[in-house]
C-alpha cells in the first residue's frame, strides 16, 4: 500500500526552511541512532538554499552525513549548472561535512553517459549493498523539487525513464530543462526511501501542486513518487504554492 502524503504549508520560505531543518534533524537522529550514519539524496534548483537553515543548528552531526544527488547535470563539478557546485557553494562550504562523504558523479566520465550512470550506481552499491539485502537501496531521506511541468529529479513527463524498473541510476540526453544531459535516481530507488520530502515554493508552483496532489491519476512524474509504507512522503510548501490545492493541509509537528 502506498503511504498517505502529508502536506505542510508555511507562510514564508524562512518558516518553511526552519521546519524542514527540524524534520531533517529528526530523520538524522533516528538514522544515526540506528545505523551510525545518515544517507541523504538532494536535488538541485532552489532546494539547496532551503537547507541553509541547518547551518549552526544544534544537533546536526555533519560527519555522519553521506550525501548523494537525486539527479545531477552532466557538466564539470565546478560548472555553474552543476547541482554539486550549487550545494557546495550554498551549504558544504559552511559546514564540516567530510569531503569523502559527498558522492559526486565521476568528473572523468562526462563524455560517456552510460559509464557515468553505471559508476554512480556502483557508488550507491558501495554505500548500501552490504547494509541491506533488499533489491533497491533505502535512503534515509530524499529531498525533491517540483518542476513546472510536474518533473522531479530528472524524471520528465512522458519520458521512457518513468517505466524503468531495474536500474538504480539512469541517464538522459534530452532533458527539456537545460542542460540536456543528466543522470537521475530512478523511481524504484526514490520510492524505496525511508522518507521523501518535496519542497516547492512560489505561486508559479500552484497549478502543478494542484495537479500532483489533487489529480494524481494524471500520472505526472512527481505523482508517481509513492513510497510503500512505512516510507513517508511529506510536502513542504509555502502558502502561494498551495493556494490552489484541495488536498488537506496538516499542522507541522514532528
Ligand atoms: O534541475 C534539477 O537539478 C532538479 O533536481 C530538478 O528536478 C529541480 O528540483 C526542479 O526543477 C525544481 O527546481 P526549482 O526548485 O528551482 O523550481
Amino acid at each position: 500500500m502506498p503511504t498517505q502524503s502529508v502536506l505542510y504549508s508555511f507562510p514564508d520560505t524562512a518558516t518553511l526552511s526552519d521546519s524542514l531543518a527540524e524534520y531533517i534533524l529528526k530523520a538524522q537522529r533516528e538514522s544515526v541512532d540506528k545505523r551510525g550514519r545518515f544517507s541523504i539524496a538532494i536535488s538541485g534548483g532552489s532546494l539547496p538554499k532551503t537547507l541553509t537553515a541547518l547551518i549552526g543548528k544544534t544537533g546536526v552531526k555533519w560527519d555522519k552525513w553521506h550525501i548523494f544527488y537525486a539527479d545531477e547535470r552532466v557538466v564539470p563539478l565546478d560548472h555553474p549548472d552543476s547541482n554539486h557546485h550549487l550545494a557546495k557553494n550554498t551549504l558544504y562550504s559552511q559546514v564540516p561535512i567530510p569531503h569523502e562523504n559527498i558522492h559526486t558523479i565521476d568528473p572523468d566520465l562526462l563524455d560517456n553517459l552510460e559509464e557515468l550512470a553505471d559508476a554512480y550506481e556502483k557508488e550507491l552499491v558501495r554505500e548500501f549493498a552490504q547494509k541491506d539485502s533488499a533489491r533497491f537501496p533505502v535512503f534515509d531521506l530524499i529531498l525533491l523539487g517540483l518542476g513546472p511541468d510536474g518533473h522531479t529529479a530528472s524524471l520528465f513527463p512522458g519520458h521512457e525513464l518513468l517505466s524503468e524498473e531495474d536500474r538504480w541510476v539512469a541517464y538522459i540526453e534530452d532533458s527539456p530543462k537545460p542542460p540536456p544531459r543528466r543522470i537521475t535516481l530512478t523511481l524504484p530507488v526514490i520510492n524505496h526511501a525511508a522518507r521523501i520530502a518535496f519542497v516547492a515554493t512560489g505561486a508559479g508552483k500552484a497549478p502543478m501542486l494542484n495537479a500532483i496532489l489533487d489529480n494524481p491519476e494524471q500520472g505526472l512524474p512527481a505523482a508517481r513518487v509513492k513510497p510503500a509504507a512505512p516510507g513517508q512522503l511529506v510536502w513542504f510548501v509555502d502558502d502561494p504554492a498551495s493556494a490552489e490545492v484541495k488536498f488537506p493541509k496538516s499542522e507541522f509537528k514532528l
